[in-house]
C-alpha cells in the first residue's frame, strides 16, 4: 500500500505538487498525468525514495520512501529512464543478475524476454538494441523482480502498437498479482486501460 500524505514538492522557483494526499491499495494502478515539465518525474522520484519531500510524507506499507533503506528497495521496483547497463553483459545476463539477486528461478529471464517479444535478442548487448527493443528490455527488468510497488516513468516511451499493448497487459498482470503500480504517462490509452486512480499535475 502506497501512502502519500500532504506532499509538497518544489523546484527553486516553482511549486510542482501542493498538498497531495492519496492512498494506493495493493492491486491498483495510479497514473500521473500532466504537461511536459509539470512535475510527473519529480513525483515519481519522490515515490521511489530518490528525492526527499519538501514537506509531507511518502510511505510504502510502514516504510518511509528512502532509496538508501534496503527494506524500501526490496519492496519497490523502479524504472525512471536512468538507463544503467553493463557494457559487457548481454540482455539475458542482465536479467539473470536480477533473478539471482531476488532468488527467482533463472528460467524466468528467458520467459519474460519471449513474452515481451524480444526473446530472439537475448544474447545481444543492450547498446545494440533499437529504442523500442531497449525499452522492452528495460521493462522486463522491472517486471521480472518481485515488488509491492512498481514505479515506471513513461512505460509507453518508444514502443510500437504491440509494445504498448504488451506493457498494458504487464501492468494488468502485476496489479492482478497484488502489486501497486505507479506510472507517469502521456498515453491516454494507457490511462484508460490501466489506471484505477489518476493524479493530474501542473494545473
Ligand atoms: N535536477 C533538476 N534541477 C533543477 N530543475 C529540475 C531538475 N529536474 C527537473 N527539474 C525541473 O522540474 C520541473 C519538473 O520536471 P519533471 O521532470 O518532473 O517534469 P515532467 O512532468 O516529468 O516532464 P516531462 O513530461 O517532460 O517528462 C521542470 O521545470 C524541470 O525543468
Amino acid at each position: 500500500m502506497l501512502f502519500i500524505d500532504h506532499l509538497c514538492l518544489s523546484t527553486d522557483d516553482t511549486d510542482l505538487i501542493t498538498d497531495l494526499t492519496l492512498q494506493l491499495p495493493p492491486g491498483e494502478c495510479l497514473a500521473v498525468v500532466g504537461p511536459n515539465g509539470s512535475g510527473k518525474s519529480t513525483l515519481l522520484r519522490t515515490i521511489a525514495g530518490l528525492r526527499r519531500p519538501d514537506s509531507g510524507k511518502v510511505r510504502v506499507g510502514g516504510i518511509i520512501a528512502d532509496d538508501s533503506d534496503p527494506a524500501f528497495r526490496a519492496a519497490v521496483s523502479v524504472e525512471l529512464g536512468d538507463d544503467a547497463t553493463f557494457a559487457e553483459l548481454t540482455v539475458l545476463e542482465h536479467l539473470r543478475l536480477i533473478t539471482a539477486a531476488h532468488e527467482i528461478e533463472a528460467a524466468h529471464a528467458l520467459e519474460i524476454l519471449a513474452d515481451s517479444g524480444i526473446g530472439d535478442l537475448a544474447d545481444r548487448f543492450p547498446h545494440t538494441l533499437s529504442t523500442g527493443q531497449r525499452q522492452r528490455f528495460t521493462l522486463c527488468a522491472v517486471f521480472i523482480r518481485p515488488g509491492d510497488l512498481i514505479v515506471i516513468d513513461e512505460p509507453e516511451s518508444g514502443l510500437d502498437t504491440d509494445g504498448r499493448a504488451w506493457v498494458a497487459d504487464r501492468i494488468d498482470r502485476a496489479t492482478t498479482a497484488g502489486a501497486s503500480v505507479v506510472i507517469a504517462t502521456h498515453s491516454p490509452e494507457l490511462v484508460t486501460q490501466c489506471a484505477d486512480q489518476t493524479v493530474t499535475v501542473g494545473r
